[in-house]
């Protein structure tokens, strides 16, 4: 194990280990918590691993304690990471004010505008450091994939875009398909970004589909009941135009009476991780 980890906590469940690790973040100039799911099967070789990106105010563990993953993942032979959602304790003026921007809301992007461009590199922590640290520590057999919820749905998918090829498969739970376009995204956004909105297409899931289509399948759970569906939050009308117009293949399935909760997540996640296990060939 290398000295860079620090282990927070260690908790068997269905015959695996959900650990947690403090390290020192090179990316982000803060300390940070992940959490790392690890398989029976993680004791006697590797494993493919899942990235999991969560949402608005979540850290490492709202999906470990809430999706009920681990049953499955433990059946699959599949770890999963589940990275926090923003730098922490930076001690950036305005921080901790609002629970949409700032602590909890890094928006997996790359901060490009002072104060926050010190500290908020989310996209280069989850697509570089991470999975390099997590790669060198753990036994990972080298094959990903992704997805996520809602803030973390936007993240999974403008890293598989980025990255085309690179995960197996990418999935989302109610993702905030069109951040550009959306009082979350226009937030965070000029936050983050500035006022140039040409610099916010670069980290928008449907500008992306847009400009450069993408060669793999997208999966998406939706609820029709989500207030944030009705509030325009999330856009799967516009990731739904992109993909027919860029013939980018898109499972988008409107699930009825389902809201934006962790309920709604642990109702389909076995559904995903069962999709991913096919894509990673196990
Ligand atoms: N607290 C906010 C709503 C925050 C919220 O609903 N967060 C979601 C993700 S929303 C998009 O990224 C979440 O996952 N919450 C954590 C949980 O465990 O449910 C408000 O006041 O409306």
């Amino acid at each position: 194990m290398s000295e860079a980890l620090e282990l927070v906590s260690a908790t068997k469940s269905f015959g695996g280990w959900l650990k947690r690790y403090r390290h020192q973040s090179r990316t982000l100039g803060c300390e940070m918590i992940f959490a790392i799911y690890l398989p029976p099967q993680a004791q006697d070789g590797t494993v493919p691993l899942l990235w999991w990106l969560s949402g608005l105010t979540c850290t490492d563990e709202n999906f470990m304690q809430k999706a009920g993953a681990h049953r499955v993942a433990a059946e699959l032979g599949m770890a999963i990471v589940c990275p926090d959602t923003s730098p922490r304790g930076t001690e950036l003026p305005g921080e901790d004010e609002s629970y949409d921007f700032g602590s909890g809301a890094g928006f997996y992007i790359n901060a490009t505008r002072e104060p926050w461009s010190r500290h908020y590199h989310m996209y280069d922590y989850v697509t570089r450091e991470l999975p390099e640290l997590v790669q060198a520590n753990f036994p990972l057999n080298g094959q990903e994939s992704i997805s996520g919820h809602s803030m973390g749905g936007h993240g999974a998918f403008i890293c598989a875009l980025k990255n085309p090829g690179r995960y197996a498969s990418v999935s989302a739970f109610a993702p905030i398909a069109n951040p550009v376009n959306c009082p979350w995204g226009e937030k965070a956004f000029s936050g983050y970004l500035g006022e140039d909105r040409d610099q916010w297409k670069n980290w928008d899931t449907v500008e992306l589909i847009r400009a450069h289509g993408f060669d793999q399948g997208l999966l998406v759970d939706q609820g029709d009941a989500d207030n944030f569906l009705k509030d325009g939050q999330l856009r799967p009308e516009a990731l739904e135009e992109a993909c027919a117009a860029a013939g980018v293949q898109l499972t988008l399935r409107l699930q009825p009476g389902y809201d934006h909760s962790y309920f709604f997540i642990a109702t389909f996640i076995e559904d995903h991780l069962r999709y991913h296990a096919r894509h990673l060939g196990v």
